[in-house]
Formats: structure tokens, sequence, C-alpha cells
């Protein structure tokens, strides 16, 4: 968060959070496992908001509560998956301010000569991209992409959207012969992707919503389409912050909190399991955040098909946020775990937290597994979005380093489908490891230089 005063948070008209409840009292119902309310969060979250700063002993109780709740819900185990990100292009004029993974569409132009890094990829350079990954194992193929203008989805989509008056502002369309490289339809990059009876994790709400725009289709009518398609799960980001006043400051050109809360809802009915997320440390306060919390335990009280929930700790480096001056860093790792935490006791009715080697790196993502996390991401192969941002991680991580990294902390290793319905105990002794659920993996360990599912130097547009 900033640390200039000329840029406060509070610039942003967010008040110091402030609530009827005592830290003690929060604390204390969070240990007894009753159901928290806004203000028990935002006080937990805080370590008191009747205290500067974080304070470390109010922190370790709130962690240990977390630890214990997570170690009654789900055990000792540490889940994994075994996947391959496989993002399609990174043309995108939405402009949110958090955001570097995008570049703006007009550089994809046939054409242009404006210089990018970005990518587009055809269905069938995502489908090479995913048999190769299948190949070395891999369960699921997650795919998030930019809102790229020729994308419809279908070809019907194509005709509506370009029936409208000047279709590039009225409805973010262009036909893709604008463009150097076209990424087909929604539904081709769906059936491309969905290959060999690997697990296709796709179309957050912000791509559903650029799936219908300009439409009066439902969020459960698109969704349905796109499961007869091959898509078997969505990821809850664009989530962010689900609190409209923090949208308006970071991502103004995102779909606002409602019509995010309708996607999912869409996508659980047309029987679709989903991802929760929240992106934090940027301009929010703790408020917003337990306000969050709020928003998606409501959903999943409704809906009870979200499968996990993924604290993603905001990048900063180079990002426009950081470049304007608006903030002068991500949150702390303070922060990070008191998340963690928080969520693990706020959202008793979803089972997993992840922790993120990508954005946290090993050593404190390991922490973050003693803070209430029970699920360790996955081997993921390639990565753009954190990159991009400024993260320093890395993009893989093996079986072996699984194995290594979560016994180290006395847990026990477990490779598991999406879903966390099928998971498969590892035995740290019996190496090297590989992966066992995906359709075609053996127990051969991955090796991650065949498949490159992020930016593919050989399908980068120019
Ligand atoms: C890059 S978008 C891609 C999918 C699609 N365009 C969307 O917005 O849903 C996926 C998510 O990455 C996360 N993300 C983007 N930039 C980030 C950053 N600098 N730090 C952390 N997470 C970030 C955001 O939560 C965002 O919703
Ligand atoms: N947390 C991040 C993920 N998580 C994706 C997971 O690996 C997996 O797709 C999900 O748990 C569903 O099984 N992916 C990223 O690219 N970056 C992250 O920070
Ligand atoms: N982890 C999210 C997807 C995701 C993708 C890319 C990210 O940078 C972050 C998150 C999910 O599984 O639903
Ligand atoms: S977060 Fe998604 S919608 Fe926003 S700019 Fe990045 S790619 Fe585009």
């Amino acid at each position: 968060m900033t640390t200039d005063p000329d840029l406060d948070p509070n610039d942003f008209g967010f008040p110091e959070p402030a609530t009827d409840q005592s830290f003690e009292n929060a604390l204390a119902k969070a240990r007894d496992g009753i159901r928290l309310s806004v203000d028990d969060a935002t006080e937990l979250l805080a370590t008191g908001t009747d205290v500067d700063g974080i304070d470390p002993n109010r922190k370790e109780a709130v962690l240990e509560a977390a630890d214990r709740r997570r170690a009654e819900e789900v055990g000792d185990e540490v889940t994994f998956v075994a996947n391959l990100n496989n993002n399609v292009t990174t043309a995108c004029n939405t402009g949110c301010l958090f955001c570097n993974f995008k570049d703006s569409a007009h550089a994809f132009e046939a054409g242009s000569d404006a210089e990018h890094a970005g990518f587009t990829k055809t269905p069938t350079e995502s489908r090479a991209i995913v048999e190769d990954a299948l190949e070395m194992g891999i369960y699921e193929v997650c795919s998030v992409s930019g809102l790229h203008p020729a994308f419809a989805l279908n070809d019907e989509h194509h005709e509506i959207l370009a029936a409208h008056d000047d279709p590039a502002s009225a409805v973010n369309y262009k036909p893709p012969e604008a463009y150097a490289i076209d990424p087909g339809t929604y539904l081709e990059q769906m059936n491309a992707m969905s290959v060999g009876g690997v697990h296709l994790h796709s179309m957050t709400p912000e791509e559903a919503y650029h799936a219908r725009r300009g439409t009066d289709w439902s969020y459960e009518s698109v969704y349905r389409e796109l499961a007869d398609a091959g898509l078997d799960s969505a990821p809850g980001t664009a989530a962010e912050i689900l609190v409209d006043e923090v949208r308006d400051v970071i991502c103004p050109g995102k779909i606002r909190t409602d019509d995010w809360v309708a996607a999912m809802e869409g996508a659980a009915a047309a029987g679709l399991d989903v991802t929760s997320t929240m992106m934090y440390g940027h301009v929010e306060t703790v408020e917003h955040r337990a306000e969050h919390l709020k928003v998606i335990r409501d959903l999943q009280d409704r809906i009870g098909s979200i499968t996990e929930f993924v604290p993603l700790s905001f990048i900063h480096r180079n990002t426009p946020l950081y470049r304007q001056g608006v903030v002068d860093s991500g949150p702390s790792r303070d922060e990070d775990e008191l998340v963690v935490a928080v969520a693990r006791l706020f959202l008793d009715n979803v089972d997993h937290v992840q922790a993120s080697w990508v954005k946290s790196g090993d050593e404190h993502g390991l922490k973050l597994l003693n803070c209430g996390a029970d699920d360790f991401m996955g081997t993921i192969l390639s990565e753009e979005i954190t990159k991009r941002a400024g993260g320093e991680y890395g993009e893989y991580r093996s079986f072996d380093d699984y194995v290594e990294m979560i016994t180290a902390i006395g847990r026990t290793p477990v490779e598991r489908s999406t879903d966390y319905r099928t998971r498969r105990r590892i035995d740290p002794d019996d190496g090297p490891h590989g992966p066992r659920l995906g359709p075609r993996a053996d127990g051969t360990p991955m090796l991650p230089n065949r498949a490159g599912g992020g930016g593919d130097p050989a399908s980068a547009d120019d």
C-alpha cells in the first residue's frame, strides 16, 4: 500500500476502517467456529482497527486459529495439480490499471508497426500446445486471455456484433480480418483445447461477458454452449475486489460486482464448477477485503460449486498503478498471511484455500500453508500474467520440487484433479515423482521445456 501521504488510499474517498466489534471478540468467535461477520473479518484482517499497523502477537493468534481450522477441516494433505497455463491472446482494450499482461489491441492489427511482445494463438496452435503437455502428463489446462476485439462466441455472435453501428466503440468489436492473426471463436478455442480427456478450466466472468457482449444471451446459455464445446470449469478471476468503489479506481472498464456474481451463477447453473479469487494489496482497505469475502461466501451459499479460494497478491512493479504513482508497493507478507488466514476462517463453506508460489515464492508460499492454506497451485509450465507484472518466482515447479517442499513442512503431498474429488497421496520415498492423474500420465517426471503455453515465440504476432 502507499506510504506517500498525498497518495493515501483515503484520497479515493475510502474511510479508515472502523467497526462496532473488538479484535478480541472477533478472535473468540473465530476460535469457536462461529460464522464471522464483515466487521469480525475487518478486525481480524487489521489485527484490530484500534491499533496502527499490524500487531505481531495478534497476527500470530489469527494465524494459529486459521491453521487449526485448516487441520480440522481438511487435515494435513497439501494438494497440487499437474496443469498447463495456455493464454490464447494478450490483445485487450479493457485497460485495467493493475494489469501488465495485456497489450492494446490496435497493435495487433494487420499492418500495424506498433512494437509489442504480445501474442495471439490460433485454435490449431492452442491444440498443439495442449497435446504436447498432455503427453507430459497434465490433468488440466488453465486458459485465461485478453479480451481480443475479434473474439466472438460463435459465427452468429460475429454477425450480431458486426451489425452494430460503429462496432469498435459500441461493442468493442473488430472483425478477424482486421488482425494479423485470427484467434478464432471462443467455441473453436474450447474445441481445440479440449483434447484427449484433459480438464479445460477457462472463461472467467469477464471473458464470459465478452462472449455475450452486444446480445441478450444469458450467462447460463453462454456457459452451456462453452461446456458443450469442451469447457469443464471456470476460473473466478476478474474478481479483483468485489466492491464497486474499488473497481471504479483499478478497473473502470471491467464488469461490476453484480455482473461478476451473475456470471458465476450462470456457470454454476450450466453445471460447471468454479473457483474464486481476490486480488488485494493495491488501493483497497481491509474493510473492502472483508466485504469481498462476504460476496464470495453468499455466492457459495447459493451455488455450492466453488472448489477453492485463490488469494492473488498484487504484483506491482510493471503495472500502471505503480508507474503512475497511485501505489508504491503490493501487500506486505503480514497482509498475505492474514488474507489467507481470514479467508480460511470466514469462508466456512469453501473447502480449499490456495497458496501461490508464483506470487509469493517457495519460502513464503510454504509459510502460507501454515496460515490456513491447503493447496499449492499447479505445475503451470509457463506463466505470463505475474511475470509481465514483475513477478520473480519463475514459471514451473516439478513433482519432485513439490514433494520436497511439502514434506519439508511435515505435510503430505497429494496430486489432485481440478475439482479436488480425485486425489493421490504421494509416497515421498518412491521417487522420482511424476503425474498419474492426467489422461496420459504414467508417473514419468514432466520435462518442462517441451511445452510453451504462455507466450510461445513461435506464435508471436510479429
Ligand atoms: C490477466 S486476467 C486474464 C483474464 C481476463 N482478461 C480477465 O480479466 O478475467 C486474470 C487475472 O489476473 C490477475 N492479475 C492481473 N494482473 C495482476 C497483478 N499485477 N498482480 C496480481 N494479479 C494480477 C487479476 O486478478 C485478473 O483478473
Ligand atoms: N494462483 C495462480 C494460478 N492458479 C491456477 C491453479 O494452478 C489451477 O489452475 C487452479 O487451482 C484450478 O485447478 N495460476 C496462475 O497462472 N497464476 C496464479 O497465480
Ligand atoms: N488461479 C485461478 C486462475 C488464475 C489464472 C491466472 C492468474 O494469474 C491467476 C489465477 C483459478 O484457478 O481459477
Ligand atoms: S485483467 Fe484481463 S481484462 Fe483487465 S486488462 Fe488485463 S487482460 Fe484485460
